[in-house]
């Protein structure tokens, strides 16, 4: 059976830099796999090259075996959806008004079956009782829980998150996560750029580390952090912390 998430053999480069040297990954349905390595090895660039806000040179991404292409990327757009590190909210807009946006422009959904579908979602990520608030009522951390819930709303196969918790205050990441490892629980299909070790120890199915603009490894995330195969690898533990692995 197609895994439902393919990505095949990507490559991209930024002037004569090529950041992405042919990079390989696949998703199961109800898997999550947490992308990690250093600051410029292409994390970013991969997840952007996954939905298409930034083309791929050359390369493949199959949803379900189908080619994401120019003439279908805003339909495959809805079924892999983003979840920025900035969070990428309408500020003069409600938290609820965030998410049924989308679900009347994209879905064409009536005003009352959005709003329902925006409340359930808001629900979901624990924040029914601020729908009618405005980003800057809100905490960092309340703002990427919307952002969730707006990902959410559309009902997507997979959820590409970039670095989810890297703009909070420590203290605020925690909530966050906490939303992330429920919906891995319930089986959401998950690729997320983080350097969170416990949100990859508990959720994950496997780690993915990159270096240099390739995959170096992919393990599951007991096996990556106490035996890394690669120096590479081994080094980037130690930067993070998690050191006993050197
Ligand atoms: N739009 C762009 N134009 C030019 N260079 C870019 C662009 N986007 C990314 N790059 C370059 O590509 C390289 C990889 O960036 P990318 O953000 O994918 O790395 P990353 O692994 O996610 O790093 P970080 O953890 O710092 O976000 C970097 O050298 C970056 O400067």
């Amino acid at each position: 059976m197609a895994k439902l998430l393919e990505v095949e053999d990507i490559r991209k480069s930024f002037g004569s830099t090529e950041v992405l040297k042919g990079v390989s990954l696949s998703l199961d349905r109800g898997e999550t796999k947490v992308i990690m390595g250093s600051s410029g090895t292409g994390k970013s660039t991969l997840l952007r090259c996954v939905n298409r806000l930034d083309p791929a040179d050359s390369g493949h991404v199959r949803l379900d075996g189908e080619e994401v292409t120019d003439a279908n990327v805003n339909r495959m757009r809805q079924r892999i959806a983003f979840v920025f590190q900035d969070f990428n909210l309408f500020l003069h807009l409600s938290a609820r008004d965030n998410i049924t946006i989308g679900l009347r422009k994209l879905r064409k959904m009536s005003k009352a079956d959005a709003r329902q579908r925006a409340d359930r979602e808001l629900d979901r990520v624990g924040l029914s009782d601020r729908a009618d608030n405005y980003p800057s009522q809100l905490s960092g951390g309340q703002q990427q829980r919307v952002s969730i819930a707006r990902a959410l709303a559309m009902d997507p196969d997979v959820l590409l998150f970039d670095e989810p918790t890297s703009a909070l205050d420590p203290e605020l990441t925690g909530e966050v996560v906490s939303v992330m490892q429920s919906l891995a629980r319930d089986g959401m299909t998950m690729l997320v750029v983080s350097h969170e070790v416990g949100f990859a120890r508990r959720a994950a199915d496997a780690v993915i580390f990159m270096d240099g603009g390739h995959v170096l490894e992919e393990a599951p995330p007991k096996e990556f952090f106490s035996a890394p195969k690669h120096d590479r690898a081994r080094q980037f533990l130690t930067a993070i912390g998690e050191g006993e692995a050197a």
